[in-house]
């Protein structure tokens, strides 16, 4: 069977028999199915949850068998999702009018009493055509998750990335500092299920805890003083989506907990409230922490580790990928001279020499940031191994500790913070999250100014 275990299917019919019936058909088929006797509630059902596919009666026996209830029905379906794909169920002598759901836009028709074969194989065509129109969504958003790499390890990353996309595993990434987390984050999103719903992703490294706690599990208005009014939180926002945390391993034991105790629960708790909320959301976490050294020294919890990592994707650093570094080179030089309205350069062979030679503790981003300089700063059309000039940061391991700054009174300020920047993130190894941590800046923040000074 080609769609597994995977589809969410809700079945509306006013007869208890049909519902108990198409369940027993189709939990073994499908991840879950809901049913539902009164129509009147199918609309406060999707608000609440998304489905792939929807059986839908035709002929509720409150109306008067003409059909129109059914149809009614469906228009509102579609009404507050056009792509949502609705079966009808209908009864022997109804076709003629199934035929007319089918222009106004029902995917297919059972007719009752149906034959289980025949009903499953609608069911599969139709959770087919939903992941069509999935991927049809993410080949045009290709512009923030096309993965490059030729490397036999970014080769494995894509096939892990297909094979888990379409399951509901919790997924831990792990790597160094700008390997592509995020981007793998966005690809597993958009191959999966949940691809139509929201994708949201938080840099958690960045808040403090009791603002880790309202950013993720929302607010009601008077629970602090700024809390002027009720705030969704991430987790409800993601909801039938993914959430994607980044560097969770940073986050303090505290906060650890409350999250672990959310992913059990499958619900949040918002800041002032008492009323728990439940929530869908597939989770995908990453980091560039040791987090099985931090779990063996009691600084990460053991259990949400098990939590959170069902499967593990390790992205290999730049400097293991071989070609992969002149491919990613030329693949940024087409987009920043495009951008800086320069015609695409083109790289002399010391140049590739020197940039496959680097050791790009900043990996991709490095190289990507590295290519923008050299484009915007280069003499003419074949960038030269000067036009690539690596900060000492990043050709040498950083110093174990540095001595405190002592600005000169007389340097300008921007000289000031440039210099302060630059040594505390010496100090950190490179690592920007905590670097932005120690500066009180968010990543964001940091990396906008590490772009304004050139770092
Ligand atoms: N294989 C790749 N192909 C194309 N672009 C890539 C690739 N890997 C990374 N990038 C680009 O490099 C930049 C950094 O990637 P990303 O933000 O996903 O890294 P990260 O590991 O999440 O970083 P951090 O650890 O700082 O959070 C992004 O602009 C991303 O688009």
């Amino acid at each position: 069977m080609a769609t597994g275990k995977t589809g969410r299917i809700l079945v509306v019919d006013d007869e208890a028999d049909v519902l108990f019936a198409m369940k027993m058909l189709l939990k073994t088929e499908v991840k879950e199915v809901v049913t539902e006797k009164n129509p009147d509630n199918l609309m406060s059902q999707l608000s609440k949850e998304k489905f792939d596919v929807i059986f839908l009666d035709m002929n509720f026996k409150s109306a008067l068998n003409t059909g129109n209830e059914g149809l009614f029905w469906l228009r509102q379906i579609l009404g507050k999702d056009k792509d949502a794909k609705v079966i009808l169920i209908t009864a022997y002598g109804d076709v003629e009018l199934a035929v007319k759901s089918l222009k106004e836009g029902a995917y297919d028709f059972i007719v009752k009493p149906w034959h289980n074969d025949k009903l499953l194989e609608t069911l599969h065509n139709a959770l087919q055509a939903k992941g069509q129109k999935k991927s049809e969504k993410s080949a045009a958003n290709t512009g923030h998750t096309t993965i490059l790499g030729e490397s036999e390890a970014i080769q494995d990353i894509l096939y892990k990335i297909d094979k888990i996309a379409p399951t509901e595993a919790n997924v831990l990434i792990l790597g160094e500092n700008g390997t592509g987390k995020e981007l793998v984050a966005r690809a597993l999103h958009e191959k999966s299920f949940r691809a139509n719903q929201p994708f949201v992703s938080v840099d958690v490294a960045a808040l403090t805890d009791t603002l880790f706690e309202s950013e993720l599990f929302g607010f009601k208005k008077g629970a602090f003083t700024d809390a002027k009014e009720d705030r969704k939180g991430r987790f409800e926002a993601a909801d039938g989506g993914t959430l994607f945390l980044d560097e969770i391993g940073n986050i303090s034991p505290a906060m650890q907990a409350k999250l672990l105790t959310v992913l059990q629960n499958r619900q949040v708790t918002p800041l002032g409230s008492n009323t728990p909320i439940p929530v869908d959301i597939r989770l995908i976490s990453a980091t560039n922490e040791p987090i099985y050294e931090l779990a063996a020294k009691n600084l990460f919890r053991k259990d949400l580790i098990y939590r959170i990592n069902t499967v593990e994707i390790t992205l290999p650093p730049l400097r293991v990928r071989g070609n992969d570094v002149e491919l990613l080179a030329r693949h940024f030089a087409g987009i920043y001279a495009q951008k800086n309205h320069k015609p695409v350069p083109e790289f002399a062979p010391a140049t590739l020499q020197k940039l496959k030679q680097h050791s790009w503790p900043g990996n991709v981003r490095e190289l990507q940031h590295a290519v923008e300089r050299a484009i915007i700063l280069a003499e003419d059309n074949v960038l030269q191994p000067q036009d690539f000039s690596f900060s000492p940061m990043e050709m040498a391991p950083a110093a174990q500790s540095v001595p405190a700054f002592a600005a000169d009174t007389n340097m300008p300020l921007h000289e000031i913070e440039r210099e302060t920047i630059r040594r505390v993130i010496e100090k950190n190894k490179g690592n920007i999250s905590k670097a932005a941590k120690e500066l009180g800046l968010t990543r964001t923040a940091l990396y906008r100014r590490l772009n304004k000074y050139d770092i």
